[in-house]
């Protein structure tokens, strides 16, 4: 195995620099890990909304995927943004191809609430890339699509966990609590076990691209060896602290810290301790 772990994702783009590819591969360097990206669609978008999407054609994307496993071959993947059936079902056939560590991140609306999946294909997922998938991490919204029930409280989220992985396959699932009031509660079911990961909710607009980012450090975290429960907390801690130094940039809603673990002295290797609840 190459000394050097590098990731990959396969995602959309935010052209200002906090959400899709281009907070992944922030996230990817902040945590050591050699960054690569195919890009599925162009967006552009700011941190006011979303102004137009750009679908790549299926071959192009499939032509990406290639160069990349034809070269170098990642430790680790993530999916964010795949907007149509199509796209879904090539990825999923080339992920079968080069099986690793694989993070679904299944992105369906922008925080602002415009719509990054058409709707058919959210059901398309549970048959493609969901049981491929070594963790999933759907936000309420996104989990409700999934498991087809509301989610009001944690009791509803412990459930929704377990029902993706052991109805839809996935070998472990994050549902994340920054939907729900109070404290940001991520809850994950893996092994039969859940594992509670908590933090204070800090009160800002600036949450553009949380979701990209926890799930981006997820993946760097396995491409280095951690296991899911080790590599979920460092993601809870990085996306806790990128989110508390926020940067303040942006008309609307901004962007997080990537570098905010760092001023807090936490060197980037650094491995999760057991903060479970
Ligand atoms: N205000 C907040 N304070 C602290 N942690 C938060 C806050 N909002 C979200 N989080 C945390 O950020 C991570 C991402 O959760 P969130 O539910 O915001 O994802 P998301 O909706 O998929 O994000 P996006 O669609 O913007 O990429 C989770 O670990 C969640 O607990
Ligand atoms: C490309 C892209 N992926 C994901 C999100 C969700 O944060 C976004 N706004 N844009």
């Amino acid at each position: 195995m190459s000394p050097i772990a590098s990731a990959l994702t396969i995602a959309g783009t935010d052209p200002t620099g906090g959400a899709g590819i281009q907070a992944d591969l922030k996230s990817f360097q902040e945590r050591e890990v050699y960054g690569m990206s195919v890009a599925t669609s162009i967006v552009a978008q700011n941190t006011l909304g979303v102004e137009d999407v750009h679908h790549l054609p299926v071959p192009f994307i499939e032509k990406q995927l290639h160069a990349v496993f034809h070269d170098i071959a990642p430790q680790a993947v993530k999916t964010g943004m795949i907007a149509t059936s199509e796209m879904m079902e090539m990825i999923a056939m080339e992920l079968k191809k080069n099986r690793m560590p694989y993070v679904m991140d299944p992105v369906m609306v922008a925080k602002s609430g415009h719509s990054l999946m058409e709707e058919k294909t959210r059901k398309t997922i549970q048959g493609s890339l969901l049981p491929l998938s070594t963790v999933v991490t759907p936000n309420v919204p996104e989990a409700e699509i999934l498991v087809d029930f509301p989610i009001k409280d944690q009791e509803d989220a412990k459930k929704a966990a377990k029902v993706i992985v052991e109805d839809l396959g996935a070998q472990a699932a994050v549902v994340k609590g920054g939907h729900l009031p109070g404290e940001a509660i991520d809850v994950l079911y893996e092994k039969k076990e859940y594992h509670f990961f908590k933090s204070p909710r800090t009160e800002t607009k600036h949450t553009h691209g949380t979701g990209c980012t926890f799930s981006a450090v997820i993946t760097a975290e396995l491409a280095k060896g951690k296991s899911i429960p080790e590599a979920v907390k460092i993601g809870k801690d990085f996306i806790t602290a990128a989110i508390h130094y926020t940067l303040g940039v942006g008309r609307g809603n901004g962007p997080t810290n990537h570098w905010g673990l760092r001023l807090q002295g936490v060197p980037n290797n650094a491995t999760g301790g057991n903060d479970n609840e």
